[in-house]
C-alpha cells in the first residue's frame, strides 16, 4: 500500500535546541502505528509538525503526497488529519451527541452547515456506534467517565472523516477495563483509518500495537515490531533507563 504519511529530514530547532533532528518516518495506509520515546523526545512535537501547530526548521511532510509544511491547522483538518490533545476539548455542558455534532461542522465551510445536516447526521450516528456511546448520547459529558470522555473526543474526531488519526496517550488515567476496550476501539477504527498513537503504556503496546517507532532525543531510535523494539537492548537503555530485565514488557 502507498504511503500515508512521508516524513523526511524533519527538525525542529527551539532557541538553538533540537526537539526533533532528522527524523524520516513512513507511514502506510492503514497502519496502526505505535510511537513511543522517554520524556522529551520530541514525540509531541513531531505530532505539533504533522498537524500544522509547529512549523518545522527543515523537512517534508507529505500527506497522501501533498506537503503540508506551511499550511494552517484547519486545512489539514479538512485535508483529513485529526488529532487528540493530552488535555480534553469537549464541553462538559452539551451533551455527547451535541458535542459530536458540533465536530462534525468544523471541518466543513460555514455556508455547507444548513446544506450538509443530513451528512452530519450520519457522521454522528456511525461515531456514537463506533465508540459505544450510543446509550449515553443524551447526557452531558460532564457526567460521562475519563475513559468515556476520551471514546467521545475519538468519536469527535471521527465525524470529522479524518483518513489520518493521531492520538496522544489514549488511555493515560484509564482503568483496565477502559484501556481493554480503548485498545479494542483503535484496533477497530485502524480498520478503515491510518492511526498512530503515542503511548507509554508497555502493557498496552503490548497487546495492540504491531509496528512501532521508537523516538530519543529527537531522532528515531529504531522502528520494528513490538518484540523487536523490545528486545533492542538501545531502547531498553534509552527508553527506559532501567536494568533489562525490568523493561520494555519482560517484566511482569
Ligand atoms: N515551544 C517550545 N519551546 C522550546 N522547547 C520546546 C518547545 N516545545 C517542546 N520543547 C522541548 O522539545 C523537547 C521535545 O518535547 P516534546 O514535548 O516533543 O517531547 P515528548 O517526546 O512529547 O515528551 P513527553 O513524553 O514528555 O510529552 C523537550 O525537551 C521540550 O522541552
Amino acid at each position: 500500500m502507498s504511503p500515508m504519511l512521508e516524513v523526511r529530514g524533519l527538525s525542529v530547532v527551539f532557541d538553538g535546541f533540537r526537539a526533533v533532528d532528522g527524523v524520516d518516518l513512513t507511514v502506510r495506509e492503514g497502519e496502526l502505528r505505535f510511537l513511543i520515546g522517554p520524556n522529551g523526545a520530541g514525540k509531541t512535537t513531531l505530532i505539533d509538525v504533522i498537524t500544522g501547530l509547529t512549523r518545522p526548521t527543515t523537512g517534508e511532510v507529505l500527506f497522501d503526497g501533498r506537503d503540508l509544511v506551511g499550511l494552517r491547522e484547519h486545512r489539514i483538518v479538512r485535508l483529513g488529519v485529526g488529532r487528540t490533545f493530552q488535555t480534553s476539548v469537549v464541553f462538559e455542558e452539551l451533551t455527547v451527541e451535541e458535542n459530536l455534532d458540533l465536530a462534525a461542522s468544523f471541518r466543513r465551510p460555514l455556508w455547507s452547515l444548513a446544506r450538509r445536516r443530513r451528512g452530519t447526521s450520519d457522521a454522528v450516528a456511525e461515531a456514537l456506534e463506533t465508540t459505544g456511546l450510543k446509550d449515553l448520547a443524551g447526557r452531558p459529558a460532564g457526567v460521562l467517565s475519563h475513559g468515556q470522555r476520551q471514546w467521545l473526543e475519538i468519536g469527535m474526531l471521527l465525524t470529522q472523516r479524518p483518513k489520518l488519526l493521531l492520538l496522544d496517550e489514549p488511555v493515560a488515567g484509564m482503568s483496565k477495563d477502559e484501556r481493554e476496550r480503548t485498545g479494542e476501539l483503535l484496533t477497530s477504527v485502524a480498520r478503515d483509518h491510518t492511526v498512530i498513537v503515542i503511548e507509554h503504556d508497555m502493557e498496552f503496546l503490548r497487546r495492540y500495537a504491531s509496528q512501532v517507532t521508537v523516538l530519543h532525543e529527537g531522532r528515531v531510535l529504531i522502528e520494528g515490531s513490538v518484540d523487536q523494539v523490545r528486545d533492542d537492548p538501545r531502547v531498553q537503555e534509552v527508553y527506559l533507563g532501567r536494568r533489562r530485565s525490568d523493561a520494555v514488557g519482560t517484566g511482569t
